[in-house]
């Protein structure tokens, strides 16, 4: 047993609550098949929920300036993330592609996937992580525009509930001249659609 304390919850306690879980769910944790089961879980939440411990802005902090003049649309598309939903805690797996129109200053392109990852690794409705996503684009490099685009699968109406598989929610949300200029949003969803690069 380890002494891993997130948010003032040991592991223990962690592990305790999943032991509650499966016998509300009908079965016998103590038989030998669900032994290490609570053990597992709280490793697989950790993994899950690795967000909370993730800084998005500190990602964006490192900026670069020296791009040779390009100012054009920089896109960074079909994003996979895996996250859950704040409602039933089941998965919602999907892509994100971002977007912004630099105004001098752009960021590694690699953080803005830790961004969605620093986001997506928590409990979440899908609307949230798509502004999440944007403002913190925004805060950091001050853009003439950002657009996210989110699409995601909810297993909680997949394998539940009204059980509709094959659903996807889209979301966006668009700042600046994203949100502003009708070019530009059409450039955007354009770019985003285009056949992939490999
Ligand atoms: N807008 C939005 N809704 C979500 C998201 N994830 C799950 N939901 C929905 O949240 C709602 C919660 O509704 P409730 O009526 O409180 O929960 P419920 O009785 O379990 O609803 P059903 O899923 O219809 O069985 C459901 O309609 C879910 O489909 C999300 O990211 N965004
Ligand atoms: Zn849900």
């Amino acid at each position: 047993m380890t002494d891993d304390i997130r948010n003032n919850i040991s592991r223990q306690q962690a592990e305790a609550a999943v032991r509650t879980l499966l016998q509300w769910a009908g079965d016998d944790p103590t038989r030998e098949g669900l032994l290490d089961t609570p053990r597992r879980v709280a490793r697989a939440y950790e993994e899950w929920f690795g967000g909370y411990t993730l800084d998005a802005d500190a990602y964006m902090a490192r900026t670069f300036e020296e791009v040779g003049g390009y100012d054009e649309m920089v896109v960074l598309r079909d994003i996979e993330y895996e996250s859950h939903c704040e409602h039933h805690m089941a998965p919602i797996i999907g892509k994100v592609h971002v977007g912004y129109l630099p105004a001098g200053k752009v960021v590694g392109i690699s953080k803005l996937a830790r961004v969605v990852e620093a986001y997506a690794k928590r409990f979440q409705v899908q609307e949230k992580m798509t502004a999440q996503i944007a403002d913190c684009i925004q805060r950091a490099l001050q853009p003439r525009g950002v657009g996210v685009v989110v699409v995601g699968a909810h297993e909680c109406m997949t394998t539940r509930g009204v059980h509709k598989r094959g659903v996807s929610m889209v979301t966006s949300k668009m700042l600046g001249s994203f949100r502003e200029d009708a070019r530009t949003r059409s450039e955007f969803l354009k770019l985003i659609e285009m056949p992939g690069g490999r």
